[in-house]
């Protein structure tokens, strides 16, 4: 399969704080990938050197086949990286549907976001709230407001970081759901995720940061069983 991303020797530090070291990673068009490791490894890191909000140190980031290392984020969205992160990025005072229309509005108009709005709505069952204030909606809902706002804009790439935090065990499988379904419409998801069973039912392979490094990579029952992977998240591994 080509490769859509694809990172080479990525390097960030914040003073003596290594975020990214020597990172090599790719994913290949229509992968469904989860990236997990411990509290403070990085992993928020690595999905803002992807979009451009952090410029690296040393290494490179190609996409769909072109080099975006030293693009702007702006850019970089308009080539197709779509991301949600942990903290909701939604007006809370403002309808579902004006989320939407803000959301969409620099790459659509007129019946072609009408169309749009109409699809999100109904692929995250938020029709029935459409003019509700996000701020009121159930945690939930607020989570796939913002899934809805990130794939109206039709991304070749979605970060979506913990997308399931706080929820509850039925919104998390209805997370799952929608990401396999966005998966089999052909986005390629790249997700943080520590709940390992919904890492099982969306994704089957995983990567393992530790320290800002790729410690492990494989598929999940390998990584469940891989002592190294159980001892970092105990904290009997150090970075020596
Ligand atoms: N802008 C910054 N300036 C200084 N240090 C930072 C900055 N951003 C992140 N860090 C530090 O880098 C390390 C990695 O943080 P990051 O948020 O990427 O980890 P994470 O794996 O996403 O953690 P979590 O699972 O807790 O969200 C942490 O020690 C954090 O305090």
């Amino acid at each position: 399969m080509t490769k859509l991303l694809q990172v080479s020797g990525l390097c960030k530090a914040f003073g003596g704080v290594v975020v990214a070291d020597k990172i090599d990673f790719s994913l290949s068009a229509g992968a469904m990938h989860c990236l997990i490791g411990p509290n403070g490894a990085g992993k928020s890191s690595f999905f803002r050197l992807l979009l451009g909000e952090h410029a690296p140190d040393a290494g490179t980031i190609t996409f769909d086949g072109d080099d975006i290392t030293h693009l702007r984020s702006f850019q970089r969205i308009r080539r197709g990286i779509s991301v949600k992160f942990q903290v909701p990025g939604i007006f809370k005072a403002l309808s579902v549907r004006q989320n939407l229309e803000v959301a969409f509005q620099s790459h659509l108009s007129g019946s072609q976001l009408e169309q749009t709005i109409h699809e999100m709505l109904e692929f995250t069952e938020l029709s029935h709230v459409v003019a509700t204030p996000a701020g009121v909606l159930s945690h939930g809902q607020q989570q796939w407001l913002e899934i809805a706002m990130a794939v109206g804009v039709e991304p070749k790439l979605l970060l979506l970081d913990e997308p399931t935090a706080g929820m509850s065990p039925d919104e998390t499988r209805k997370t799952g759901d929608m990401l396999n379904e966005l998966n089999n419409r052909g986005i390629t998801i790249l997700a943080v995720e520590h709940d390992m069973a919904f890492v099982e039912q969306i994704s089957k392979r995983v990567t393992v940061l530790h320290f800002g490094s790729i410690f492990a990579e494989g598929t999940i029952a390998e990584i469940v069983d891989h002592m190294g992977v159980q001892e970092i998240y105990l904290g009997t591994v150090d970075d020596g």
